[in-house]
């Protein structure tokens, strides 16, 4: 005859399986906070020595491979939950853009998955969208649409987005004839007015003099208080002071993740001993 479970043992089952239950709620409520999570994310790019092997590739490719291969990013894995703001920093050419390119949609990662939460503003990549042949003013009803905005939206916020990027007449000119300092104040401008969920801040501010630099931060801040961002820069006193958390890529691999200061720190550190290696830029095969 075969015997059924002890009651000890059902109340240990049972105890477990709400075990399992909590845990699975806990970890149900930690996702649904989350804003952006990546994991074991990379970015090849195809490098061709000579423009026939780029034909020999599409012809006779196949197994075989004409193309030198340059991980930008390797196995970088974190996860941002909503309200943060998070800085990225590291070297020249150590895979910041990339990884915001691939956050923003612009490019796939070659392998790894990414997931985001509610709506990207992003302000480097709506820039790079302008229609240059279109007006400081067109363009805001254009990159509305591709946030999502209705145009009747878009009017009614224009008369703070032409106030924020204070272009003055040249609002009504063609972007074509704007200075990327120009174009990054539009961009920034039409970002912040967006209901983005997820801020998305690159050379916005590098670009921008000191009186747009300062009206940003001042945005910036305000959107911490219902949104997430993620801020990329080389000015570590500006991350600092916007960021209570930085990630530091380095060489296309997550270095650090943690509290801004301790980061910080030991980032500078690194620029300070560490020498600027050119063989970081070597495509590896
Ligand atoms: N479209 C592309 N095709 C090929 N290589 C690329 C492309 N975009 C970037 N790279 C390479 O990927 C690496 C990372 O570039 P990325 O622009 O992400 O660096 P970064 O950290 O943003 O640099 P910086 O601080 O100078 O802006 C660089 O070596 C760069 O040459």
């Amino acid at each position: 005859m075969l015997a059924g479970p002890c009651s000890c043992e059902r109340r240990r089952s049972l105890s477990i399986s709400s075990e399992q239950t909590l845990a699975q709620d806990l970890v149900h409520d930690l996702v649904q906070d989350l804003a952006v999570e990546c994991r074991d994310l990379g970015k090849a790019y195809q490098f061709y020595r000579r423009p026939i092997d780029q034909v020999k590739q599409v012809l006779l490719g196949g197994k075989r491979r004409y193309y030198d291969e340059y991980w930008a990013l390797k196995e970088i894995g974190f996860a941002i939950p909503k309200g943060a703001a998070v800085g990225i920093v590291g070297r020249n050419g150590s895979g910041k853009s990339t990884l915001l390119q691939i956050l923003c949609g612009i490019t796939a990662p070659t392998v790894g998955t990414l997931t985001v939460k509610g709506r990207i503003a992003p302000v480097l990549a709506l820039g790079a969208a302008f229609d240059y042949e279109l007006t400081g003013r067109e363009n805001c009803y254009l990159s509305g649409a591709i946030l999502g905005l209705k145009r009747a939206q878009v009017a009614e916020r224009l008369p703070a987005i032409q106030e924020l990027c204070g272009l003055g007449d040249f609002f009504e000119q063609p972007v074509k004839l704007y200075s990327s300092g120009m174009g990054a104040r539009l961009a920034f401008a039409i970002c912040a007015h967006a209901d983005g969920d997820v801020l998305i801040v690159d050379e916005a501010l590098a670009v921008g003099d000191d009186a747009f630099r300062e009206r940003c931060r001042t945005l910036i801040r305000a959107f911490r208080q219902r949104g997430t961002i993620l801020f990329v820069s080389h000015d570590l006193d500006q991350v600092a002071e916007l960021c209570e958390r930085t990630i530091w890529i380095d060489r296309g691999r997550l270095r650090a993740d943690g509290e801004t200061h301790a980061v910080i720190r030991d980032y500078r550190k690194a620029l300070a001993e560490e020498a600027d290696d050119p063989n970081r830029f070597a495509f590896m095969t």
